[in-house]
């Protein structure tokens, strides 16, 4: 059975259900949490203005620093020789930000450091004493002074004439981080797959928040925690229109020790490579 639960943020088993789902899905929805929906509807305000204007073009990304706007078709998932239908922007603290944008996208960088620091913990204190003991440090800690965590913001346009044969919005790909809080899309389409290769479509009412855990977890956890594969498939001919979503992903400090041989830093470089995005 591939169940991801639901979980209502304000329940006195959150943690404990929250943990579960986790372990068995990869996965995790979140409802009745403390971000702010009004911020969530602004945002997607903003950052639509960004992606429809030419300014875009002013904040290409840095290929050392990895922040600011990389262009349609500028990542491919990992073995995958196509590229995703997507464009997108990445935030890192005190980075290059649009002024439009700017405001919103702080703010909302800073709620979700503070409810994925919450999300660790409560994994944390979940998971059986032998995984605990296994981590290097706390989970918690291991975000302690970290300025990694990347904020993408994404726009999957609608799917014009002549794209590439087998091209989708965001091919199955695993995450690299700890744990990934993603905003609900603007539109459905993210599906995760489980342990048998069948696709599943991720809970995605308005306001919902999804997590995933990422490969660094999954190193860290022992397998514990897995790093489900996901992807974005194409909307249906009939509806063809953009999609917008927000994923956060948390990553540690690059010294964080995620096995006896591994770092965080060492294994995100290793990544980068894989996925087209560094050279
Ligand atoms: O757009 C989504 O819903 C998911 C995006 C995603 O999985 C990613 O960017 O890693
Ligand atoms: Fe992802």
């Amino acid at each position: 059975m591939f169940n991801i639960a639901t979980v209502d943020f304000q329940a006195p088993d959150a943690a404990g259900q929250f943990t579960r789902s986790m372990h068995e899905t990869g996965f995790a929805v979140l409802r009745n949490h403390p971000i702010d929906t009004a911020l969530i509807g602004e945002l997607y305000k903003v950052w639509a203005g960004f992606f429809a204007g030419d300014d875009k073009f002013d904040y290409r990304f840095d290929p050392e620093i990895q922040d600011g706007y990389f262009p349609f078709k500028s990542e491919n998932a990992k073995d995958s020789a196509v590229k995703d239908l997507k464009e997108f922007y990445h935030v890192y603290p005190n980075r290059r930000l649009p002024p439009p944008v700017k405001g919103a996208t702080d703010r909302m960088y800073a709620d979700l450091r503070t409810l994925g620091d919450t999300l660790l913990g409560w994994i944390q204190a979940n998971v059986p004493a032998a995984v605990r003991d296994a981590f290097f440090e706390p989970l918690p800690g291991m975000m302690q002074g970290s300025t990694s965590t990347l904020f993408r913001i994404l726009h999957y346009p609608p799917i014009g004439e002549g794209y590439e044969p087998g091209a989708v919005r965001a091919a199955a790909h695993e995450d690299i981080n700890l744990i990934t809080l993603l905003v609900t899309g603007s539109e459905p389409g993210l599906q995760a797959q489980d342990t048998a290769g069948n696709w599943h479509d991720v809970p995605c009412d308005a306001g919902m928040i999804a997590v995933n855990g990422g490969d660094m977890l999954k190193l860290a956890s022992n397998n514990y925690i897995p790093a489900t594969p996901h992807r974005v498939v194409n909307p249906p001919p009939e509806h063809n229109v953009s999609r917008y979503s927000m994923p956060m992903f948390l990553h540690p400090r690059p010294d964080v020790r995620l096995s006896a041989d591994l770092t965080a830093g060492a294994f995100l470089d290793q990544r980068l490579r894989e996925i087209g995005l560094k050279k």
